[in-house]
């Protein structure tokens, strides 16, 4: 596991858009070879998003041969709603780059039939070829994508009931108010997740130490999903200094050591 530390939280934003267009660029993506991206929303990606639109912009990079699939999507929400993770991504994103619609894929929160929406969802990316970058946010309570504590690590896509810090914490997009926030989501599970030949985790604020530290400090623990990266071969953690708050001094000086060496990963 890498664990990136940088000073803000828009400098982790600048480490991971240079880290996806390498990776995409290196990949070699053409009309044969599609580069299988996974995606997070929340407010900790959106630097990500900018930086990378920068990117495209300026001629950097391109996604005419990225697939994506996302991490989740509220159930109920319709996909035209404000806070649907639908117009996030395209509000955000998919709208200001080259990407072909038919290339998104986010999970349908409308669905009548939830098993077969989430079975398909998990046979369009084994069809794609598997996802080769995935990169996610966490919750405080250290989710990944919708699996809140206690949720299996073995967990593919499927619908789960979200818990009531996590309606509370995603209540500043529905105007502060409980009751307007979905109490379901459909998401990707976390062997989903760690099926994924990378993963790279952004985790920014001091509200996130605790689960950085118990992410990387502790054992692998299903209360804490995002843990279970511990086990992928290839897990990167970027995070800034706020949220290495929790680590032990030896912990954040022994990353820090190799800084140098994690650089040339974006260069
Ligand atoms: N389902 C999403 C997660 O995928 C995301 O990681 C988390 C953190 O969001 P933020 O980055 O806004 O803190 O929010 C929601 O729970």
């Amino acid at each position: 596991m890498k664990l990136i530390i940088e000073e803000t939280g828009s400098d982790v934003a600048d480490f991971a858009a240079k880290y996806v267009r390498k990776r995409i660029n290196e990949f070699g993506a053409g009309p044969d070879k599609y580069f299988v991206l996974g995606l997070p929303t929340g407010s900790t990606p959106l630097g990500m998003y900018k930086r990378l639109i920068e990117f495209y912009k300026a001629g950097t990079v391109s996604f005419r041969y990225v697939i994506t699939f996302n991490m989740d999507e509220y159930v109920g929400l319709p996909r035209d709603h404000p806070e649907s993770y639908h117009s996030f991504m395209f509000n955000n994103f998919f709208r200001h780059i080259d990407i072909e619609p038919k290339n998104v894929h986010i999970l349908n929160g409308m669905t009548n039939d939830a098993k077969k929406e989430c079975e398909n969802y998990e046979r369009m990316i084994k069809e794609a070829g598997g996802i080769e970058l995935f990169v996610g946010g966490i919750g405080p309570d250290g989710h990944v994508a919708f699996n809140e504590p206690g949720s299996s690590l073995s967990s593919r896509t499927r619908i789960k009931t979200l818990n009531a810090d996590t309606i509370q914490a995603n209540a500043r997009f529905f105007g502060g108010d409980l009751s307007q926030v979905p109490t379901q989501a459909l998401t990707v599970g976390v062997q989903t997740v760690m099926d994924a030949r990378e993963v790279m985790i952004l985790i920014t604020g001091t509200h996130k130490a605790l689960a950085l530290h118990m992410a990387i400090e502790c054992g692998v623990n299903h209360m804490w999903t995002v843990s279970a990266f511990q086990y992928h071969p290839l897990a990167m953690f970027v995070a800034d200094e706020d949220a290495t708050l929790e680590l032990k001094v030896k912990t954040v000086k022994y990353f820090k050591g190799l800084m140098g060496h994690h650089r040339k990963l974006v260069e």
